[in-house]
């Protein structure tokens, strides 16, 4: 990990201090459109065809509803631990449901806004380098919640074809109503376009790998009619450490994003008194010791670790960077929250490792990388939902606004408009 001094950084030293791993999104996009175009012509034969040449499967179906898929059989502590993730996770969200508003603007004009489920939702739940039946229940949890009526889960198929048992747990517990046995850019133009066997979905959520994002960014600025949550790329995670913090959960809360994969960043930012070499060397001696070890290494060697003077340099560097996770490490940790702009999690405190928040606290883990905290937030229940609005007005609200409206519409010379008004108050 390179070591910076975040006093001695120049403004083009900063840019290069706050960039992720570089994505070649235009070469990622000129493999991503043709398979976007060809699963819209060719519908699931082509989605077959793209899950035998990049996960070298062959699903007995390219979707199934639930009910038809085995009730897979679990050691009960694994179903146990889901099911207390599947709790936290649901009270959160049921908690943030926000109730529907109505105000009176002017005597007579009343309007109103209401929250209504997106009718069919598409959850992408990553599968290529390991399985993460957390994602399904991240998304299908808050889905369900906001009332979605089709809830396609699509996941890459394991080599048999089959569908991860953990991930199926928990989209049937978590109310998924389709499971889509293919990953990446067929995917996810499978649940935008539609297809035989997959409903077509009104919005794409989910993280996912260059090629899964690439596919959510394109296909919502193109003409399939879908939306998307947010760019959710590689995990990336800034701890920030003052000398008191365990130098040891330091380098397990970096390793626990870099061990995501090669395109994955952690960033420490070292309060001064933190033993800066003795803490990367615990980072590379813990970092042996992981099962994907070679994957974390290469995260690790666009990972760097910035020194600063005191807390006011810290968040201007938490600022600069929009981490998705953001770990405070500091004896203060609570006083640091009202100044922390942009970022899509927090972790306060010693006892607040990132994993929590990826399992089990009940906060969603699909938050946005590479920046776009700065300008999106994570999966939440409104995610899930539209706010629509409704106004009524009486006759005497219409006498006391309509003129308002006829003057401007005639600004505008849209005399239509102005007439709809004017021929209710006075038969014009
Ligand atoms: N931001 C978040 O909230 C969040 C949450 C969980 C995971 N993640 C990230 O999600 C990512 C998961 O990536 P993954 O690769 O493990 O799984 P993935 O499911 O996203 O991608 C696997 C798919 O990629 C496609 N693919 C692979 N190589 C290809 C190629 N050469 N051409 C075209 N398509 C290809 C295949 O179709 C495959 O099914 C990681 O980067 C992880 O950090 C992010
Ligand atoms: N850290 C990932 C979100 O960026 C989510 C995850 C799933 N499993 C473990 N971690
Ligand atoms: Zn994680």
């Amino acid at each position: 990990m390179e070591v910076l001094q975040a006093s001695e950084l120049d403004a083009a030293q900063l840019r290069a201090a706050t960039a992720r791993p570089r994505i070649d999104f235009a070469s990622i996009l000129k493999t991503v459109e043709p398979i976007i175009e060809d699963v819209r012509v060719r519908g699931d034969e082509a989605v077959r065809e793209y899950t035998l040449k990049f996960d070298r499967a062959s699903p007995a179906a390219v979707c199934t509803p639930i009910e038809d898929l085995p009730v897979p059989d679990l050691p009960e502590e694994v179903r146990a631990a889901f099911d207390t993730a599947r709790a936290n996770i649901a009270a959160f969200h049921a908690a943030q449901a926000a109730p529907d508003l109505t105000l009176e603007t002017m005597p007579g004009v009343c309007c109103s806004r209401v929250t209504r489920p997106i009718a069919a939702v598409g959850l992408y739940v990553p599968g290529g380098t390991a399985v993460l039946p957390s994602s399904a229940l991240m998304l299908a949890v808050p889905a369900s919640l906001a009332g979605c009526r089709t809830i396609v889960l699509a996941t890459p198929p394991r080599p048999d074809g089959s569908i991860a048992p953990e991930v199926l747990y928990c989209a049937r517990a978590a109310g998924v109503t389709h499971v889509l046995a293919a990953g990446g850019a067929q995917a996810v133009a499978a649940l935008a376009w539609g297809t035989a066997s997959v409903p077509k979905v009104h919005k794409v959520c989910g993280p996912g790998n260059q090629y899964v994002t690439a596919a959510k960014v394109a296909l919502a600025a193109g003409e399939a009619m879908v939306a998307i949550d947010m760019p959710a790329g590689p995990s990336e995670v800034l701890v920030v450490a003052d000398a008191g913090a365990d130098p040891t959960h330091v380098a397990l809360d970096l390793l626990s994003q870099a061990e995501h994969g090669p395109d994955s960043q952690a960033v420490l930012v070292a309060l001064p008194g933190v033993d800066v070499g003795a803490l990367v060397a615990e980072v590379a001696a813990q970092c042996d010791r992981l099962p994907r070890a070679a994957a974390t290494r290469a995260a690790l060697r666009h990972s760097r670790v910035v020194c600063v003077a005191g807390r006011a340099e810290a968040l201007d560097f938490v600022e600069a960077y929009a981490p998705e996770h953001l770990i405070i490490n500091t004896a203060d940790a609570g006083e640091w929250v009202p100044h922390v702009a942009s970022a899509g999690s927090v972790f306060l405190g010693r006892w607040t490792p990132e994993s929590v928040g990826d399992y089990a606290s009940g906060t969603n883990h699909t938050l946005p990388t590479y920046g776009y905290a700065r300008m999106y937030s994570g999966v939440s229940l409104d995610t899930f939902t539209r706010k629509m609005t409704v106004q009524e007005l009486t006759r005497q609200g219409l006498d006391l606004l309509g003129p308002t409206v006829a003057t401007m519409a005639a600004v505008e010379g849209l005399e239509a408009h102005r007439r709809a008004v004017t021929c209710r108050m006075n038969g014009e």
